[in-house]
């Protein structure tokens, strides 16, 4: 129409519908297909809406920085799908409840959460026993989900509770599972992931209810996340804000948790690094009432650099903005209402800030100054400007925790060969295409 300086457009022969399909099937593959056939900025148009992908590194800025996009536009509908919360509320309550997040996981006071964290690792950890095999998968979830939850959002399983955590995980994992599919389609189209959105939400107003009671009773500094929440949140969808924030806090960390291990457990002389550097740290420590504090994990950055390095090679399939005014992208301008499209998953593939981009290197992040909390260039699995990722410093300190303690406490081997990603979704980062089978032993 009156842009035509606008990107190439892919557009299938199903008018509306466009490549949807196509699209759907394979979403991470038809990004480096479009890219290769089409150049670096491209449209496609599926299901009636037009996303545009950058593709190179010194658009990034851009995307992160510009006036002429915004987050919260962009995200607007898929929360409402997945969260039900209201447009009004929306507009009303995040540009705060971001700034909240990001203030209570300052790398200070995550600091603060270790020791904490780290209990709850250990006891569910022990309750493996002292040997036996399963899915890799299903044990770091077993041992995550009620561990994260506890120390961000305070013990949601009063004695009573009709919500077991057996039930939360199934619920949890089919919430997830769809939360692409739901962030897209009404809720009568998804019967199965409707249903187990209202148990969640309903989890959350129970663990709200829980938290406004105990609000009273604890000092300013001890309170969870959730209980901040309760404090900023002052409409009926604050269950629906906890359970955006709960699912935040898992979707990404956990998986990624999974291939950190797998990555890890599957090279033996990063393996023989990691225990080296773990063993060294832990020496005197008690295999069965481990504690690992923020020095012990400092005296372990080889460790730090394979839970960066797994980030880099699982980082999320795209993040999103709205074009609100005229963007100028290379020799392109975007028309505003399109979704502007970063992929974190093909920039951590550009040989020219990570050569060898497929090898799992840890020694690649020696170059990073992460005493400083600098990242590497070219690294944007948290995103950038006012809306990265606020959990970054507190995913990371939980994902190295979990590789240390796992790892000490545990002889861990691997029965299956590393799975390949699964590239079905966009959103969010990718599960492992197959099972993959751990036998361990309590050290
Ligand atoms: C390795 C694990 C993680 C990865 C790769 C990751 C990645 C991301 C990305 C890419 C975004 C969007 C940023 C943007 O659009 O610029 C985001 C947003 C967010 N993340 Fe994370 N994240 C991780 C872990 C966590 C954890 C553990 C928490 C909570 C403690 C968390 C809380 C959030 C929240 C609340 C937002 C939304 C921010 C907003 O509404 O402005 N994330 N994350």
């Amino acid at each position: 129409g009156n842009y035509p300086n606008a990107p190439p457009c892919i557009k299938g022969w199903i008018p509306w519908f466009g490549v949807a399909f196509e699209f759907g099937k394979s979403p991470l593959t038809f990004i480096s297909q479009a890219r290769d056939k089409y150049g670096p900025v491209f449209t496609v148009v599926a299901a009636g809406k037009r996303l545009t992908f950058v593709t190179l590194h010194e658009d990034f800025r851009t995307f992160f920085m510009s006036k002429d996009v915004d987050f919260e536009q962009a995200v607007q509908e898929p929360v409402h799908n997945t969260a039900s919360i209201s447009k009004e509320s929306f507009y009303k309550f995040h540009p705060a409840c971001n700034t909240l997040i990001k203030g209570r996981l300052t790398p200070g006071n995550v600091a603060q959460l270790t020791d904490h964290l780290c209990e709850e690792f250990n006891d569910h950890l022990e309750t493996l026993g002292d040997q036996g095999s399963g899915g890799l998968n299903e044990l770091v979830r077993a041992v995550m989900y009620p561990a994260v939850m506890s120390n961000l959002l305070g013990k949601y399983n009063s004695p009573g509770s009709p919500f077991t955590m057996e039930q939360f995980k199934e619920k949890f994992a089919i919430y997830d599972e769809g939360f692409e599919y739901g962030s897209q389609l009404p809720d009568m189209f998804l019967r199965e992931w409707a249903s187990s959105k209202c148990w969640l939400l309903s989890l959350l107003g129970n663990m709200v209810v829980k938290a406004e009671d105990d609000e009273t009773s604890s000092e300013s500094g001890n309170r969870t996340l959730l209980q901040h929440l309760v404090t900023l949140i002052t409409d009926k969808f604050l269950p629906n804000y906890g359970l955006l924030m709960l699912w935040a806090s898992l979707a990404n960390g956990i998986p990624i948790t999974f291939w950190a291990v797998a990555f890890i457990l599957s090279n033996p002389t990063v393996y023989q690094t990691a225990m080296e550097q773990i063993n060294a740290a832990l020496k005197d420590q008690d295999t069965r009432k481990t504690k690992v504090t923020a020095e012990e994990l400092q005296q372990m950055p080889y460790v730090k650099w394979c839970i960066l390095e797994a980030i880099r090679l699982r980082a999320p399939g795209a993040i999103t903005r709205r074009v609100v005014r005229p963007l100028r992208i290379q020799n392109y301008v975007i028309p505003p209402g399109d979704l502007l499209m970063v992929s974190p998953y093909w920039a951590h593939r550009n040989p020219h800030y990570f050569p060898e981009p497929e090898e799992f290197k840890p020694e690649r992040w020696e170059k990073a100054d992460l005493v400083k909390n600098v990242f590497l260039e070219g690294f944007v699995a948290f995103g950038g400007g006012r809306n990265q990722c606020p959990g970054r410093w507190y995913a990371i300190m939980e994902l190295h925790m979990f590789a240390a303690l796992i790892l000490f406490k545990y002889d861990v081997t691997l029965m299956d060969p590393l799975p390949k990603p699964s590239n079905l979704h966009l959103v969010g980062t990718q599960q492992p295409e197959t099972p993959c089978t751990v036998q361990y032993r309590h050290r």
